[in-house]
């Protein structure tokens, strides 16, 4: 089955039109399609199962309530770096049990709501952290389960700004001196040790960061493991995913979840990779995709508005905005950008495709050879289920695109599109 493919010469998610969904919910708007997530999930956690793992889906990657409670019900276990999103994960259906709680600036209003509600383990990120989530605890008459995560100073060869696991990041404590740390925590009143965690970065397309920052750490978490007993070694997530078709692969079916072959980082290859080195540790291994369970499957959906021929370029203004989705403007992201509709052959255009936002940066694309669409057509923004509606703003007061789940032959909203009245809610006038 096609996830994303055309029949009838429209674009379709599972068996929906796109383009009925945009007459009937208007642009821009996010459209996930259900079976992608879940044979995305199903993979990854069949690659895995020679070992003893969890998925803990990265919640940020999307975190509408409708897609969480997809995962629940497919068994997943959860990644939250926000009170907010314990609290979108309870919404769902979640455990709090089956949540593990990243992040470097936790609050202690946070901390206690997931005290209160009994996480899996807070990640924590720094020895400050570790000193005041064991005070929190005191205070409640708790103890924090907690794992600590190591920064291992290796590249994982991707955008700086989704580079995690470098000593010049901002996460993790320095793998030299995790182990003091590791000790000092032993010895504290209100914290359990639970597990070491890890996590180098996004969007990574080669298995190689990945066996080397696993081959460093390895040893540590089997000493840790014989020291204090800890239960569990989280690799973090990360696996990268196809945005580019002709860089990557030249498969004009590239989103189709049903082409694993095409995909840079397979998941089979990760597992192979990495199973050899972790399964003699004995412990439990967690994994915290984002990106590879949700990206591909969602696209957002936008009206070109209007053509303008200049004297340097052709600009194509379409509905959709850099509030909408950000991914070009902050780590110049790649979106494929497909018609709805195929008609005969085309001719294509050099063009920039760019939003109404009043911003230099609001564009979705820069001189890339497009079919020549019209004003009036539809377009779909490829890959946008990871990192996309999640990260919308407001900002030039456009309210927040709406978002459609698709199930086979069934679309349903799961999040309306704001109003006005919404935007201005909390305003005091
Ligand atoms: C701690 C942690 N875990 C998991 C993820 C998910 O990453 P990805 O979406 O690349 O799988 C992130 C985001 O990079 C993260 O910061
Ligand atoms: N938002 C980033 C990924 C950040 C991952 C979170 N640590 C992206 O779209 O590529």
């Amino acid at each position: 089955m096609h996830y994303f493919s055309f029949h009838d010469n429209a674009l379709h998610a599972e068996q929906v039109s796109l383009v009925e969904i945009a007459e009937q919910q208007g642009t821009p708007t996010f459209v996930y399609s259900a079976n992608t997530i879940r044979e995305h999930y199903k993979r990854l956690d069949d690659a895995l199962a020679p070992i003893d793992h969890e998925v803990a889906y990265a919640v940020k990657a999307n975190s509408n309530v409708a897609v969480l409670s997809l995962l629940n019900e497919m068994g997943a276990s959860f990644d939250i770096v926000s009170g907010g999103e314990l609290y979108r994960v309870v919404k769902a259906g979640g455990d709090p049990a089956k949540c593990t709680f990243a992040g470097v600036g936790k609050t202690r209003e946070e901390i206690e709501y997931a005290l209160e509600l009994g996480i899996h383990a807070f990640n924590v990120e720094s020895e400050a952290e570790l000193n005041f989530i064991n005070k929190v605890a005191g205070e409640m008459g708790k103890t924090a389960p907690v794992s600590i995560r190591v920064n291992p100073n290796v590249d994982a060869k991707t955008h700086k700004y989704i580079s995690t696991g470098k000593s010049e990041n901002k996460f993790g404590i320095d793998f030299d001196v995790i182990a003091d740390v590791f000790e000092r925590a032993s010895k504290m009143e209100h914290v359990q040790l639970k597990g070491l965690q890890m996590h180098i970065g996004s969007q990574l397309t080669t298995v190689q960061p990945f066996r080397d920052a696993v081959t460093k750490v390895a040893p540590l978490a089997a000493d840790l493991k014989e020291k204090y007993g800890i239960e569990f070694f989280s690799i973090g997530g990360g696996i990268g995913i196809i945005y580019d078709p002709a860089l990557e692969s030249g498969s004009p079916d590239w989103w189709d979840a049903n082409h694993p072959e095409d995909m840079p980082l397979t998941t089979e290859k990760y597992a192979s990779e990495l199973i050899p080195i972790l399964k003699p540790l004995g412990l439990k291994i967690l994994l915290e995709p984002g990106r590879y369970i949700v990206g591909n499957a969602g696209v957002m959906i936008t009206r070109c508005l209007y053509e303008k021929r200049g004297k340097a370029k052709t600009f194509k203004i379409v509905d959709a905005g850099m509030n909408d989705l950000i991914r070009p403007a902050l780590y110049q992201g790649y979106h494929e950008i497909v018609p709805l509709t195929q008609g005969g052959p085309r001719s294509t255009v050099k063009t920039d495709v760019v939003g109404p936002v009043c911003e230099t940066g609001d564009f979705f694309c820069q001189d890339r050879e497009l079919p020549d669409f019209e004003e009036g057509e539809l377009l779909a923004l490829m890959s946008a289920g990871a990192y996309g509606a999640v990260m919308g703003s407001t900002y030039n007061s456009r309210p927040l695109p709406t978002e459609v789940l698709v199930d086979g032959d069934q679309a349903t909203v799961i999040r309306k599109r704001q109003t006005m009245d919404d935007i201005l809610a909390q305003e005091i006038f």
